[in-house]
């Protein structure tokens, strides 16, 4: 079964289905921005970087499809411009979106001829981000495996590691980013063992995180998000390492809900705590975590569980593909909170690892992340749109 959260050509664009992992890997056909909002929307792709790529090709299919949509190069940019600012609406929180949606603005607004300069500026900027997202993620892997090793393993050549919710190639164009963490451990014989939460209610974690780890041959154990504490009062956790939605400029982190709850038990039991995003989840045009919109999800998606049959007489883990059903796994009447995400302070934040590079906090205990965005010395434009 593939790991290939995204397969994109020039005109095609075809996601796994995650809503149907680990049972089943299918991929849909996304032909244009409607389909990538509502796949965007319902999370059949999610992970902050495959949101922003997913949005981005969208709309690249859409331009080769529509190949004189907008007859002068005016025209052409106002039809970009209004489909981006479409595709920022699916989700709110990540701020990859924006980061990409601002980038390919300003791309396309250059001066240009026709329409058709218009067009091609923007493919090969939303193809770009599909590669360059890769080689992020490796470095991101790389400095995030060599800061663990020298800053938090006591001297010890391999760690055991806890991550939360999904951040491999199911989340991002490939590789990952806290699991590309712990993909780069792996591979390079510094990793005793990795522990991944359930992750609920979307279960990113036994779903997704789960069934990379498996397909990797890395060493790992599930456990239930209740079990976080006690792994790290009982088992000798040397990091927990997740990933980002939104990093603010003070350092605050938007992740998965569950993150801020491990980030204080983490601090409690003396266990780094370490977040990995590429610089385009980092949002210095907003100050702190407390001005960060947190998408609330429906409250359906708390109350049942999809997934097929065990297979009558087959083994525990045998399943029945031909029976898929969806249970209700909660008393009829009770009310909901779904919130996404959650905030973690910067002060529970012991490391930022991007693909520039290391973040930790100065003497003053606060993190500059101004420094990944210096251009020859001047702060680089970090407009969104
Ligand atoms: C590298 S993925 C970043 C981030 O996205 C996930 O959220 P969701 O599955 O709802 O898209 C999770 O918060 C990951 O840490």
């Amino acid at each position: 079964m593939s790991l290939e959260a995204i397969r994109y050509s020039r005109g095609t664009l075809d996601i796994i289905d995650q809503l149907k992992l680990p049972h089943e890997s299918t991929y849909v056909s996304i032909r244009n921005s409607k389909d990538g909002f509502d796949a965007i929307k319902r999370m059949v792709v999610r992970g902050a970087p495959a949101i922003a790529i997913v949005a981005a090709l969208a709309l690249a299919v859409e331009l080769t499809s529509l190949p004189t949509i907008g007859s002068s190069a005016e025209d052409r940019r106002g039809f970009i411009f209004e489909k981006l600012d479409y595709l920022l609406q699916s989700r709110p929180t990540a701020v990859n979106l924006a980061d990409a949606a601002g980038k390919l603005k300003r791309i396309v607004i250059a001066e240009a001829a026709t329409a058709e300069e218009v067009t091609e500026r923007y493919l090969q900027a939303a193809e770009q981000m599909l590669v360059d997202d890769v080689q992020d993620n490796m470095n991101i892997g790389k400095f995030g495996a060599e800061w663990i090793l020298q800053s938090a393993a006591g001297g010890k050549d391999k760690v055991v590691v806890l991550t939360h919710c999904n951040t491999g190639s199911l989340a991002t164009a490939g590789y990952g980013t806290a699991l590309g963490i712990i993909r780069s451990l792996h591979f390079g014989s510094n990793l005793d063992h990795a522990y991944c939460t359930e992750t609920r209610p979307y279960n990113q974690g036994s779903r997704l995180t789960a069934y990379e780890l498996v397909h990797e041959k890395i060493p790992a154990t599930l456990i239930t998000d209740s079990m976080a504490s006690a792994l790290m009062r009982l088992k000798d956790v040397t990091a927990v390492i997740v990933g980002a939605d939104r990093v603010t400029a003070n350092g605050d982190t938007a992740n998965k809900i569950g993150t801020y709850q491990l980030a204080i038990v983490a601090k409690y039991h003396g266990v780094k705590f370490v977040v990995a995003a590429p610089t385009t989840s980092i949002d210095m045009k907003t100050l702190s975590g407390e001005d960060i919109e947190i998408e609330q999800r429906p409250g359906r998606e708390m109350l049942v569980v999809r997934g097929p049959r065990v297979k009558e007489g087959g083994g525990e883990m045998e399943v029945d593909l031909e029976h898929v059903e969806t249970v209700i796994t909660a008393a009829a009447g009770i009310g909901t909170y779904n919130p996404s995400f959650d905030v973690t302070p910067n002060e529970l934040i012991d490391a930022i690892v991007t693909e520039k590079g290391v973040a930790v906090k100065g003497p003053d205990g606060s993190f500059n992340l101004s420094r990944f965005f210096l251009v020859a010395g001047e702060l680089k434009s970090v407009k969104r749109t």
